[in-house]
């Protein structure tokens, strides 16, 4: 099971959270977001962050122009959330091959992995980084593949149920993992990672 903590600005919360078993940490770049990173903070927590895939996370930004921020500051991973074409993905993944595809079942109801050109889909709540659970129920997987990553209101409490319930590739968490708005808990880090490597996933 992939697991993603998302929303880090503080090196010493990637760090925490690579040594907690994490395999991918994301930065939000999105001025609006309680978890905007300044470049400065990017910066910092990329310097730490050795062994993990490192995810640029943004909100209906150019494509293009947020590929080449993901490139220049050293990501691996450009994450985008809005709507986007397939050229919008062509063209980002021209400037940084892994591209990842967030929306959400309000958004794109006939959600399909891959249909846009992403290398990775992931499937969140309809408000990117509200920490809102949403109901699984009305997810079909069976056209999301095997990559593919939960998100949207997890939490150390409910992310085991959310796995054996949907199946994913991998998780991925902001708002459940965090003391009040934009500050990680280091404790509720290594309780989500936790529970998530524990999970029995039963629909294959
Ligand atoms: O975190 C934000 O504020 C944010 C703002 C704009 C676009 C994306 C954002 N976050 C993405 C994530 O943290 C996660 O990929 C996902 O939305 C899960 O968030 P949460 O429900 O808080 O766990």
């Amino acid at each position: 099971m992939y697991v993603k903590i998302c929303g880090l600005r503080d090196p010493a919360h990637a760090e925490h959270a690579i040594a907690c078993g994490a395999d991918a940490i994301g930065v939000v770049m999105s001025p609006r977001s309680s978890r905007h990173a300044t470049l400065t903070e990017a910066a910092a927590v990329l310097a730490v962050a050795s062994g993990v895939d490192t995810a640029l996370v943004v909100n209906r930004m150019d494509a293009a122009e947020a590929a080449r921020l993901a490139t220049e500051l050293g990501f691996d991973v450009l994450q985008l959330h809005g709507t986007y074409t397939v050229a919008d993905f062509a063209a980002a993944r021209r400037i940084i091959p892994r591209v990842w595809r967030a929306t959400s079942i309000a958004d794109d109801p006939e959600l399909r992995a891959g249909e846009r050109g992403e290398e990775r889909l992931l499937v969140d709540g309809a408000i990117p980084g509200s920490g809102k659970p949403w109901d699984l129920t009305s997810l079909d997987t069976h056209r999301l593949g095997t990559e593919w990553l939960l998100a949207g209101g997890l939490d150390p409490e409910n992310v085991a149920a959310a796995i054996t319930a949907t199946a994913p590739g991998g998780v991925d968490v902001s708002s459940g993992v965090e003391s009040a708005p934009g500050v990680k808990d280091p404790e509720r880090i290594a309780q989500f990672i936790s529970a998530a490597r524990q999970a029995h996933i039963t629909i294959q």
